[in-house]
């Protein structure tokens, strides 16, 4: 496994760990034939090593190859490629590895669209470059593909920051009518939705579940804190670390997936939970996720395409129950190349 990134907190001698990942999404423009999936474990382990991580666990669905990550997850389909890492992982440095990798072994020649996000670090100055600050980030992601944007939302401390393609011709309207030219007639042009929902300052004895002093292991975990529960009938493929710590992946046979991720030390305590679920299901899953983690602060981000039931969902927000018991410091809406964006932050009422 690959070296851990636990540094012992002077102070207090409790252990600090990075939970906030870095979170790559790409899709590549559809050619017949071509699949990501192609790439060998071998030439994944290879990239990964660029990452500073390794894999410790694999399942799939026809849809989707989804990797137990030693720092997080990875979710290879047939055109979209996703890597969520954390602790002091360099996600950007393997890009131009995976972009190589896409042309020769899967056969994509074009990028249709890059989504890399990440909340603000706990400690930004024990990031490796070009991690340590958003800026270097924005300048790499440049230097793969072009023009992109670069969006900050919320307070400085407590930001989440974005990167993504700019429209080809100067507007979104623009790239929007080039993506369906694309996607007319081929696959491509499905729906598609992300649902995030980044916590911190999580409940104590919740946390302690994702120890080995309180679970003989990772299955004894999922079903005590009730995850098997928030997306029923996903294959789960769970993982407990040694001493703490928690990483899964869930895969159904349309395609969805989810994934969450566990940090349980008192003094940086971070779960962050990811799925591409239809929309139909965000207020049992914002509820179920809540109450499972009682976490004091969450980000939550919610990008859809505009034809998706999420633009919908996202109109019925302000009268989800789960919400009440929060008060929504910030709130951003953005239309981007393809993609609309609900981006808002909330923290616990005092009780
Ligand atoms: C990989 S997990 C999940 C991190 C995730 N990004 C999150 O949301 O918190 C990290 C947790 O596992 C623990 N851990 C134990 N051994 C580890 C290892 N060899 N590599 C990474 N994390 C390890 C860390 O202390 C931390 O609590």
């Amino acid at each position: 496994m690959a070296e851990t990134e636990i540094i012992s907190n002077s102070d207090n001698n409790e252990q600090f760990f990075e939970g906030v990942e870095k979170l790559i999404e790409i899709w590549f423009t559809p050619v017949k034939r071509a699949d990501l999936r192609k790439i060998t474990r071998q030439q994944w382990e290879n990239v990964l090593k660029i990452v500073r991580c390794e894999i410790i666990s694999f399942t799939q669905s026809d849809e989707v190859d989804a990797y137990v990550l030693s720092e997080s997850s990875m979710f290879v389909s047939r055109r979209r490629w996703i890597l969520k890492t954390c602790g002091k992982t360099t996600p950007l440095r393997c890009v131009r590895a995976v972009l190589a990798l896409a042309r020769e072994t899967a056969g994509y020649a074009r990028v249709q669209n890059v989504f890399y996000s990440r909340r603000e670090f706990a400690r930004p100055e024990a990031q490796l470059k070009p991690h340590d600050n958003f800026d270097s980030e924005v300048e790499l992601l440049d230097s793969f593909f072009g023009d992109g944007r670069a969006y900050i939302m919320g307070p400085e401390k407590d930001c989440w920051y974005l990167y993504t393609l700019l429209p080809l011709e100067g507007t979104v309207d623009a790239l929007e009518k080039e993506q369906r030219e694309v996607s007319d007639g081929r696959e491509g042009g499905e729906p598609d939705q992300t649902i995030e929902i980044l916590m911190s300052d999580l409940d104590p004895a919740v946390m302690d579940i994702f120890t080995r002093a309180a679970s003989a292991d990772a299955a004894q975990a999922t079903r005590a804190s009730g995850i098997d529960q928030i997306i029923p009938g996903m294959v789960i493929d769970d993982y407990l670390f040694d001493p703490c710590g928690y990483s899964m992946n869930g895969v159904a046979k349309d395609g969805c997936y989810m994934t969450i991720h566990i940090t349980p030390e008192p003094s940086c305590s971070y779960v962050s939970f990811e799925s591409n679920v239809s929309a139909a299901c965000y207020e049992r899953v914002l509820s179920a996720v809540l109450a499972a983690f009682r976490p004091a602060k969450f980000v939550l981000t919610i990008f859809h395409t505009p034809d998706a039931p999420a633009s919908e969902a996202l109109r019925e927000l302000k009268t989800f129950h789960s919400l009440n018991a929060f008060e929504q410091k910030e709130a951003q809406y953005c239309r981007f190349s393809g993609y609309e964006l609900h981006y808002a932050l909330y923290n616990k009422f005092p009780s």
